[in-house]
Parts: C-alpha cells; sequence; structure tokens
C-alpha cells in the first residue's frame, strides 16, 4: 500500500488538530484546503487573520471549517504565557514571554505543549534553527532520547529509503550519531521499512583512516550496544552500502553492506547535501525534516517545499501523534 494510503487510514476519523504557523504563505493555505476538503485532520492556522482570508480569497481557496489563530488577538494569551514561563524555569522572564509568544512559531508550539493541538508543521518560510528551536526548548526531547536529530523519507516509485540527519546536529560524536541510528531506525519502522542501517562514512572498513573515521567506527560499535538485534554495520561508502556487488566486494559478509534502506551521515554538512542532490538530482521525493525524538509531533519543511510537501508532512505529523 501507498505509505500515504496507509498513514490516512491510520487517522482516519480521529479529527487530529495540526498547527501551521505560517497560514498567510499560499503553499499552506492550499495544503490546508486540501486536508479539510478530503477531511483528513483538522489544520489551525496561525497570522493575520484578515491577511489570511485576503490571500485565500486570492487564491480561491476555501478557508470554511479552518481555524485561525491571531497570538495578538489570542483571548487564553496570559495563561500560555504563564505555562511557558513554568516550562521554561527561570530561562525566560514574563516580559521575554509576551514577546516570544507572539511569535508563530513559538505560539504554535505552545499549543502542542498545551495538549491543544496534536502536532505542528513549519518551516515553509522559517529557516529550521526558528522553527525548531521553540520545540527543543519547551517541548524537549522523549524519554529515552537524549537529543532530536531530523530524517527524511526518500522515495521514488517502490524505492523508500530515510536520510539522517540532514537537518539538527552539526557535527555529532560518536555517541550522538549511534543515538541518531537508532532513532532513524525507529522511525523506518513507521514508515513501513524494515531497517538495514547503514553508517555512512568516505571509508569503507578501514580502506581510509582519519579521526572522522573513526568517529563512524566508534559510533556504530556504541550503535550495535545499543540495539544489538537492529541490522547496521560501518563504516561504509555510500556505493557499498547501496550496490550489492560493490557491497560484497568492499565489505564482505555484511549483511547490511549493498542492502542497506536508512542511510545514516557522519555530519550535517553531508547529510543535508545528500538529501538534496536525490532530491534534485535524484528525482527522489524527500518527505520531511520530521523531528526524532521530540515529545511531541513537530516537523520541520525545507524552505524549498511546494503544497505537496506541506500536505504529506501534516499527514505523517498527525500519524506521529497516534
Ligand atoms: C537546532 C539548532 C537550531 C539548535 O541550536 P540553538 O538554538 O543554538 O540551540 P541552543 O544551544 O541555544 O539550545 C536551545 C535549546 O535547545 C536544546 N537543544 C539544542 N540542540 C538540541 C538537540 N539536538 N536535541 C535536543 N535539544 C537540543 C538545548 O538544550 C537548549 O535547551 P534549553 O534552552 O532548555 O537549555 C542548531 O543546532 C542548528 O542551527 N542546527 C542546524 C539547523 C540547520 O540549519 N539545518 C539545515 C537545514 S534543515
Ligand atoms: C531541510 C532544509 O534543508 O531546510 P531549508 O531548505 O529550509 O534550509
Amino acid at each position: 500500500m501507498d505509505l500515504f494510503d496507509s498513514l490516512k487510514s491510520k487517522i482516519d476519523g480521529k479529527n487530529l488538530t495540526i498547527v501551521l504557523p505560517e497560514g498567510e504563505d499560499p503553499r499552506i493555505l492550499g495544503a490546508a484546503t486540501r486536508l479539510v476538503k478530503e477531511n483528513i485532520l483538522k489544520p489551525i492556522l496561525i497570522g493575520d487573520e484578515t491577511e489570511i482570508k485576503k490571500i485565500a480569497e486570492e487564491k480561491s481557496f476555501d478557508l470554511a471549517d479552518i481555524q485561525i489563530l491571531d497570538p495578538k488577538h489570542y483571548a487564553d494569551f496570559e495563561i500560555m504565557v504563564e505555562k511557558f514561563v513554568e516550562r521554561r524555569k527561570g530561562k525566560n522572564t514574563k516580559e521575554q514571554a509576551e514577546t516570544m509568544l507572539l511569535d508563530n512559531n513559538y505560539f504554535g508550539t505552545m499549543l502542542v505543549y498545551m495538549g491543544l493541538a496534536d502536532g505542528m508543521v513549519s518551516g515553509a518560510i522559517h529557516s529550521t534553527g526558528d522553527t525548531v528551536r521553540p520545540a527543543l526548548q519547551i517541548v524537549k526531547t522523549a524519554p529515552g532520547n537524549s537529543r532530536i536529530s531530523g530524517s527524511f523519507i526518500m522515495q521514488k516509485g517502490d524505492e523508500r529509503y530515510m536520510f539522517a540527519d540532514c537537518a539538527i546536529n552539526i557535527n555529532p560524536n560518536a555517541q550522538e550519531l549511534a543515538e541518531i541510528a537508532v532513532q532513524t531506525a525507529h522511525d523506518a519502522k513507521l514508515f513501513d521499512i524494515d531497517p538495514k542501517v547503514a553508517m555512512l562514512s568516505f571509508s569503507t572498513k578501514g580502506s581510509a583512516k582519519s579521526d572522522d573515521v573513526t568517529k563512524v567506527v566508534e559510533a556504530t560499535k556504541i550503535a550495535h550496544e545499543l540495539a544489538p538485534d537492529l541490522p547496521l554495520d560501518g563504516e561504509l561508502q555510500f556505493d557499498a552500502a547501496f550496490v550489492p556487488s560493490v557491497g560484497a566486494q568492499k565489505a564482505p559478509g555484511s549483511k547490511v553492506a549493498g542492502h542497506a534502506n536508512v542511510f545514516v551521515f557522519p555530519e550535517l554538512q553531508s547529510a543535508n547535501i545528500g538529501y538534496k542532490i536525490a532530491q534534485r538530482f535524484g528525482g527522489f521525493e524527500a518527505i520531511g525534516p520530521i523531528l526524532q525524538g521530540l515529545a511531541k509531533p513537530i516537523s520541520d519543511l525545507s524552505r524549498g517545499c511546494n503544497e505537496e510537501d506541506v500536505y504529506k508532512s501534516a499527514i505523517l505529523t498527525a500519524a506521529l501523534a497516534l
């Protein structure tokens, strides 16, 4: 079954609500309208109501049944400020909270934290830092996770893979990289991928020596300790991880080499560049970044996203709320 048909059937009838803090962007409005029309979930748009209605009219989007909230006129703003200050435990004053919560991403994240929405999708306009910082500060990590990371589902036809961490941790150490691998394998299962995890490098099984390679070797060792039953191998070059004949030549005996479907990059530069190359040269659809390890589902978008990406990310985020 198509991944999104499967996710839609999981959330069907659950009346889940997803906050879209960039309510004035036509891609967001288009996706929200479609989600309502198809009765998939309830979007909550954040922004200036008059402006949102004006854009919707220009683009002929029907906003009936879509809730719009403007932080400037939110009736329970004071309650939200109180809860924010309580959550930030001395890190932000009431005065700071009053300003911060006028920001759509902070406001939207608080709706999710307070249980007034099931999830949030943002990042069509905002950078990843501005999108995820409120989530890191307010929602924080789920039990058993020391960090959050960001993965992409990469799909084309019948092919479906996961790439990580393409979004958050700039230069993870070995322990962090191992946790990213385990998190991504966990999420892969939610998206009907039976994970075989490759810990990527520019070296395969000792073919090159450097501190960067040693980090991946260490991470592989730690990941085995964290998840002994998980098929995972490293360090592997991408060709050794993906192409069966190359895997057999460069990493004979490996159960993962040549058959990997979850690719863990050594740091953010290669991961972010890698997913965009697969997307733009390779014609893969890139769904994400999916934030892994957060206590509540919040997803980022690439600023290069289109309406379809927003629509799919909202469905996926809702499914993560179950
Ligand atoms: C994610 C990112 C924005 C966080 O950086 P930051 O805002 O400087 O974060 P700070 O170090 O100030 O930490 C802010 C909070 O987030 C927490 N945090 C930061 N990184 C975290 C992580 N990976 N997992 C969990 N919590 C994290 C901190 O503990 C801190 O919490 P606190 O305020 O309660 O103490 C930063 O790592 C980043 O810019 N990453 C790259 C994003 C990017 O450009 N990606 C490419 C495009 S997708
Ligand atoms: C995920 C990502 O790279 O986001 P952006 O393109 O918005 O920087």
